[in-house]
Order: structure tokens, then sequence, then C-alpha cells
């Protein structure tokens, strides 16, 4: 397995008093996708949260592409997060008030890229998901899957390394689930990403490279 992709090492945190990370690792190589399962409530989600350095854990380190996530302030944080890291969660989380376009634009732009390309880049990234057409529109005025693919743009527009997904399909049919999870594994094939998936779906779990199952803050299988 390549070295590079996500390596979480030895990662434990609590809520208060109730430990919901017990010493989790686990490395997902890039190039890779892998599906991360479990009951609710056995620490997915904050697996994920540690992973993007929006939540900083007690112990323990994650790697995205051999580069140590920092557990300093929220603003080193963040900007790591927003030029290595694609976060897509299950109802999209557009800004309501600006278009597809202009969602996908400040993306880029928070990654990094200066307004002019970055608004070049959205509406490549929007053709990319077949939402050329509705780019001027606002999410609330698209489907759901038409603002879940929006915010697989966004997601990917900076050329993330990694991409974290929770539930990206649960709030769809499964036509648009399967074309989310298309847009999804179609960057790990074409561009090296790493891909982990939170999901309770069997049918995106059977498309991924593998599963990774947890339970009660620990990883049980995978
Ligand atoms: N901000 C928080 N403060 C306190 N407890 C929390 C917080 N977030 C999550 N928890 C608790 O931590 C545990 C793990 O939550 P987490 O969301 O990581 O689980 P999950 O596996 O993603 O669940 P689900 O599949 O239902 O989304 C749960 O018991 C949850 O209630």
């Amino acid at each position: 397995m390549p070295a590079n992709g996500l390596t979480v090492v030895d990662l434990t945190h609590a809520y208060g008093t109730e430990p919901v990370l017990r010493r989790v690792s686990l490395t997902v190589g890039s190039g890779t996708s892998a599906a991360l399962m479990g009951p609710s409530g056995c620490g997915k989600t904050t697996l994920l949260l540690a992973a993007a350095g929006i939540l900083v854990p007690e112990a323990g380190r994650v790697l995205v592409a051999g580069e140590t996530v920092p557990a300093g302030s929220a603003d080193s944080r963040a900007a790591f997060r927003r030029s290595r890291v694609g976060l897509v969660f299950q109802f999209g989380e557009l800004i309501a008030e600006l278009t597809l376009e202009q969602n996908v634009a400040l993306a880029a732009e928070l990654g990094g890229v200066r307004r002019r390309q970055a608004l070049h880049d959205a509406r490549e990234v929007l053709v990319r998901v077949g939402l050329s057409a509705v780019r001027g529109h606002k999410p609330g005025t698209v489907s759901g899957g038409q603002a879940q693919r929006a915010a697989i743009a966004r997601a990917i527009v900076h050329r993330p390394e990694l991409v974290l997904a929770d539930e990206p399909t649960g709030a769809l049919d499964s036509a648009n689930g399967d074309a989310v999870l298309d847009l999804l594994l179609e960057l790990v094939a074409e561009r090296g990403a790493t891909l982990l998936v939170v999901t309770h779906d069997e049918r995106v779990a059977r498309r991924c490279d593998r599963r990774i199952v947890m339970s009660d803050g620990r990883i049980v299988d995978g």
C-alpha cells in the first residue's frame, strides 16, 4: 500500500468523561477508497472530524499525504484543511445565499486561489459534475441530487489529497446516490486521492476498495 494517503495513529478522544475513540490506528493509501462503518454512536464522525483537523483529539495524530494535521490554532487547522482536505456531509451544507458557482468558487478562494482563477476552477468542476446549466442557481432551487453534486464540486475544486465524506448519499435516492459515489471514486482513480466515506449503506461499502468497521471507539475489522 502507498505510504501516503491517510494515516491515523493511536487516535484517542473523549467528550467529557465518555471515551469515543480508543487508540484508533488505520491507513488508507492514496488512490484507494475505504468505507467506514459501524453502529450509530461508535465514533465514526468523531474520527472524520479529527482527520479533518476540525476536532483536536486528546491523543494520537493524523497524517494527510505524510504531513501531520496541525493540532494548534483553529486558523492553522482551517488553512491545512482548506488546502489538503475535501469534506462532504449528508446534506451538502452549501451556503443558501450564494449560487452553486459562488459556493464552489468560495471554497477555491479559501484554499488560496485568486478570485478569477477560483471562478474558472469552479466552472470547470461544475461541468465535470454535470451542473454547468444550473451553476447560477441557488442551492434551494435545485434538486437534492444536484445540490449534493455541487457539494462534491466544492469539496474537490482545490484538488485535495484526502476526501472525507460523512453519509454523502444518505439523503439521496439510489440513482443520485450512485452518481455522487461515481464522482468520488473517479477522483480517487484519476487523481490518486484518498477517500474515506462514513456510510451505513451496503451498496456504498461494496464499491469501495475496502471497509473499516468500528465498534465502541475501536476498529474491529479492516
Ligand atoms: N459534541 C459532542 N459532545 C458530546 N458527545 C458527543 C459529541 N459528538 C458526539 N458525541 C457522542 O460521541 C459518540 C460518538 O459519536 P459519533 O457522532 O462520532 O458517532 P457515529 O458513529 O458517527 O454515529 P452515527 O452513525 O449515528 O452518525 C456518541 O455517543 C455521541 O453521542
